[in-house]
């Protein structure tokens, strides 16, 4: 499997002097195609800084991150931003819809942002995907938190980006409804080969992931394959999350 996103010896540090935090030390870690990864770790250890530097939302200090073999060091915010549009993904906890705009047109936004083309054939699909047939002239505010985010997870899969980040995307969501969309995480990864990369705090989400990345004091701790929620509760604990 190649991959899809690489960082090499990526730190991060905030701020100068006595008060610069280090967010990120040194953090490499290969994300391979196809692959559904859960990055977990205390309050403050780096996590929603290795995503943001991952995705191009933020500029590490130092390392080097690259996305599908294209280095992001050293490029300038109009192409990050290009960058991100076109070829990365997010799901936020919020669902981050436009109110006054219905699923279908939340969906194909950033298509509009972005000046391309609606392949209606791919919409189609990818709305059926999320199970959201029916629904697409509604607007976000009639419908279900959990049905709100397939519609987030649908305007991040239809540019066909190469990986699809998610910041505690169950976060807002009541049990049954987070496995519903972790469910339908897990199939746009196993039915449609798409990437994803979830920050989360919760042993159960990380459960649907193939690996779950361990961050403790801004560093890659320790990685888990086939994880059951009970192991990554456990791990969890030993890592002082919970204390
Ligand atoms: N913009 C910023 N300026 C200064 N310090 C920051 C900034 N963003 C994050 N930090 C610090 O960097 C460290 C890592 O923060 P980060 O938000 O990545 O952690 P996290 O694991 O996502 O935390 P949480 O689970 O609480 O969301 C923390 O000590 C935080 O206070």
């Amino acid at each position: 499997m190649t991959d899809v996103v690489r960082l090499d010896a990526v730190s991060k540090v905030y701020g100068r002097g006595q008060g610069a935090v280090a967010a990120l030390r040194e953090v490499s870690v290969a994300i391979p195609r196809g692959s559904f990864t859960a990055v977990m770790g205390p309050s403050g250890s780096g996590k929603s800084t290795f995503l943001h530097c991952a995705a191009g939302l933020d500029v590490p200090s130092s390392g080097s991150v690259r996305l599908g073999g294209t280095e992001l060091t050293g490029m300038d915010e109009t192409r990050l931003t290009e960058l991100r549009r076109q070829r990365v993904g997010f799901v936020f906890q919020a669902f981050n819809l436009v109110p006054s705009l219905t699923v279908v047109e939340n969906v194909v936004l950033p298509l509009r942002l972005a000046g391309a083309r609606v392949d209606q054939a791919w919409l189609g699909e990818v709305v059926s995907r999320v199970g959201l047939d029916g629904r697409t002239g509604h607007l976000p505010a009639q419908l279900s938190g959990g049905q709100q985010q397939r519609v987030a997870i649908a305007r991040a899969l239809v540019t066909r980006p190469e990986v699809v980040f998610g910041d505690e995307p169950t976060g807002a969501l009541d049990t049954m409804t987070a496995r519903d969309v972790l469910t339908l995480l897990r199939e746009i990864v196993d039915g449609m080969g798409q990437t994803v990369v979830m920050v989360t705090h919760d042993p159960l989400a990380a459960s649907y992931a193939d690996t779950v990345l361990y961050l403790a004091d801004g560093r890659v701790v320790d990685a888990m394959t086939a994880p059951t929620a009970d192991r990554v509760a456990e791990r969890m604990t030993r890592l002082g999350a919970w204390v």
